[in-house]
């Protein structure tokens, strides 16, 4: 402690010597002091007030833009719903659009730009703009006052769209081959505008840049597995070309012979020569492209370097088989590539690729005639100009649903062409078909031919007996099927009532079947040229068949040596019996058209076609012309008619042609006479579009 008091003195005397060096500082400054922290602290305390107030209007300022905000947001939210609602109705209305269009059934056309090309400078295109349907292209002056032109189609894509983006927008097309529609999709364009990339797509394929074939394929698998437990389909495929004017065999690696296009043909196949492979998978799908696009004749021009040299053609073909209702139905669809129009002055070709180049043009041109022709709704359709327009016709003039997929380059300098291939495809946009047609064939039409077939077996046993029709006119046992044992030779050449009921043709056709060429309902109209005596019991045909049948029937022949009957008579007789309004309609068709008439059986299914002919719009359907108007008082006298199929030994009909059976076994109980003569019956028991039966003498 004693040690303590002189620090605490000493600190004592600092205190009070600061005290009082402060106190003599302050009464030095104290009047200006004061009042300048006086002042200060105002000042502070305004600083304070005016910060706390910019903080208040801060706060508000805040809530006023969250608000704002959410208010914009909100707005933002209702335009960008009205937005889609529009987007929505622009495309409910091209739905629409297209729906009314198929209801017409316009070819509907699609545009796509393709891009520059790697290397390829892409400073200027001739592209001035695009919208959905709409695509304007910046012209030399003489195509527009504005320099520009605009060209509406069903749909424009640009240089960006992607395949999938592409395939997705026609895979409802594609898919209603499933519903039994024919359907074609061809690539139109200047050369090295991009027709192989989207059909096929590019040199390097991935899954992602594969082309509407392949996927096409895939999705009609997807489609076959998910209908499975309802619809059993078999789907098989063609692939063919027409390079310089003939057909060739995609699928056929060697000894490749040319093949021919047929009016009619084995199985409805427009080319049935060309190799037919089912395929069940994608991979089977991958092989067969690979192999076809392998055997396509590509060479290198000026333009592109793997350029298409061929027009090729994948052919895909459909049967279903309703597990429930029985109904058969047969679609194909054709995917075609076009080869590419050129000019070779500018594609620089000499040689066979000039030779080709000219080929392609031509063909292309004559595709160009026909779409003229069937624009101005002319009655004669130059369809035999070209093979090409030999393939199509059925699409093109047919009741197929038909997409043209046009496209085009982007370069400036081939404006000229980009015009005239645009103002194609407008063309083509005006062509209405009509609408398209279901191939599917009911209970009714499957009933039809199921008659057919046993009345085809019964034939085929008349044809081996010795007793000629005219001789056996009074017997009630005209025909003596029973002296022959009938039973086995039907059973043995007829197929499962199944397959007899689409009327293929099988490779087990017996040659007994062959040699009924002359002898069957449809080919008795052949034997009317040839042998008269023979076609007063022709008991279907003069019922039915015009004149103009007579002929077609024979010019069929005349192109289709090897095939047989059973090719030939269910489109004859299916020209006459359709079920529906137009049943038993016939085809008269104006010598002027015989081209038309001749190529409306290039068709995927022939059957059905035949069928659809009766009622197409290129057909004048003569319900009382040619033989069958002279035939048809005699329908009156049903019930005194006999006729073939009264012969009792015939083994059991099926079940629908016991219905047949039963007023012309009536007709046997009575006398089957008229003025005291006896009368051989013409009717099969079928009835017209009166509901009479069709006799003939
Ligand atoms: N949409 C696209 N995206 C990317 N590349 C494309 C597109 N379209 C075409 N190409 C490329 O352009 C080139 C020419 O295309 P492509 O061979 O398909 O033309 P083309 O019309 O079939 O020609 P040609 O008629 O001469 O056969 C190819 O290299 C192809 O890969």
């Amino acid at each position: 402690m004693g040690e303590e008091e002189p620090n605490l003195l000493k600190v004592t005397e600092e205190v009070s010597s600061v005290v009082r060096n402060d106190d003599c500082v302050a009464e030095q400054f104290q009047p200006g002091t004061k009042i300048s922290i006086e002042l200060q602290q105002k000042h502070i305390q305004e600083l304070r007030n005016s910060l706390s107030s910019v903080k208040s209007g801060m706060e508000q300022l805040r809530i006023q833009y969250s608000e704002d905000f959410t208010k914009i947001g909100r707005q933002l939210y209702i335009l960008s719903n009205a937005a889609s609602g529009y987007h929505k109705v622009l495309e409910d209305n091209r739905k629409l659009y297209n729906q009314i269009q198929d209801l017409k059934g316009n070819i509907r056309v699609y545009c796509r730009v393709r891009p520059f090309l790697p290397g390829q400078a892409n400073s200027s295109s001739s592209v001035a703009g695009m919208e959905e349907r709409t695509i304007t292209i910046i012209t030399p002056t003489k195509y527009g006052k504005d320099g520009s032109k605009s060209f509406t189609f069903n749909k424009v894509f640009g240089p960006a769209a992607t395949q999938e983006e592409v395939f997705s927008d026609m895979q409802p097309l594609i898919r209603s081959v499933l519903d039994g529609f024919n359907v074609c999709i061809f690539a139109y364009g200047q050369t090295g505008s991009g027709k192989t990339y989207t059909m096929s797509g590019p040199n390097v394929l991935s899954e992602k840049s594969v082309g509407v074939n392949y996927r096409a394929l895939n999705d009609l698998f997807n489609l076959q597995a998910q209908r499975k437990g309802t619809i059993n389909y078999e789907i098989s495929v063609q692939m063919i070309e027409i390079y310089n004017e003939q057909v060739r065999d995609l699928l056929q690696d060697s000894g490749n012979r040319k093949l021919e296009i047929r009016n009619t043909s084995q199985k409805g196949l427009a080319v049935p020569d060309a190799s037919i492979v089912p395929v069940t998978s994608t991979s089977d799908v991958a092989e067969l492209m690979n192999q076809g696009q392998k055997n396509r004749v590509v060479g290198s021009t000026a333009i592109n370097d793997r350029s298409s040299r061929s027009h090729s053609c994948l052919t895909v073909h459909v049967q279903g088989h309703d597990l429930t209702s029985g109904t058969i139905l047969r679609a194909c669809m054709h995917l075609v590539d076009l080869a590419g129009s050129e000019r070779v002055d500018k594609s620089e070709v000499v040689g066979d690729r000039l030779k080709e180049a000219l080929y392609i043009n031509k063909s292309l041109s004559a595709l160009g005639d026909v779409i003229a022709s069937l624009a101005q709704k002319n009655s004669h359709v130059p369809y035999r100009n070209s093979k090409l327009t030999q393939l199509l016709q059925d699409s093109l003039g047919g009741q197929a649903k038909t997409l043209m997929f046009v496209h085009i380059s982007p370069e400036p300098d081939v404006v000229n062409e980009t015009i005239s291939t645009l103002k194609f495809a407008e063309r083509v946009a005006s062509v209405e078909l009509g609408a398209a047609k279901a191939n599917k064939e009911g209970g009714e039409v499957r009933e039809l031919k199921e008659q057919i077939a046993w009345l085809k077996a019964a034939l085929v046993k008349k044809e081996g007996e010795p007793e000629n029709i005219q001789s056996t006119q009074s017997s009630p046992n005209i025909y003596g099927i029973n002296k022959g044992n009938a039973t086995p030779v039907f059973r043995k050449n007829r197929q499962p009532m199944e397959d007899v009921g689409n009327l293929e043709v099988r490779n087990n056709a017996t040659p007994t079947q062959k040699a009924l060429k002359f002898d069957i309902p449809g080919s008795g109209i052949l034997v009317e040229h040839n042998s008269p005596n023979s076609v007063k019991n022709c008991w279907v045909d003069n019922a039915a068949v015009g004149d103009n049948q007579f002929e077609n029937s024979n010019s069929v022949r005349e192109q289709e040596p090897n095939l047989t009957t059973h090719t030939l008579l269910p489109n004859l007789f299916y020209q006459r019996y359709t079920p529906g309004p137009q049943r038993g309609r016939v085809e008269s068709i104006p010598s002027q058209e015989s081209d038309e008439f001749n190529g409306v059986t290039n068709s995927c299914s022939s059957d059905q076609d035949m069928v659809m002919s009766s009622s197409g719009r290129k057909v004048v359907g003569i319900t009382n012309g040619g033989v069958s108007n002279k035939k048809k008082p005699r329908a009156k006298n049903d019930n005194n008619m006999t006729t073939r199929s009264t012969n009792p030994t015939c083994k059991s009909p099926p079940q629908s042609q016991k219905r047949l059976q039963t007023p012309v076994r009536s007709s046997v109980q009575k006398t089957p006479t008229k003025n005291g003569k006896q009368l051989l019956s013409g009717t099969d028991g079928r009835r017209t579009p009166s509901g009479k039966t069709n006799t003939v003498k």
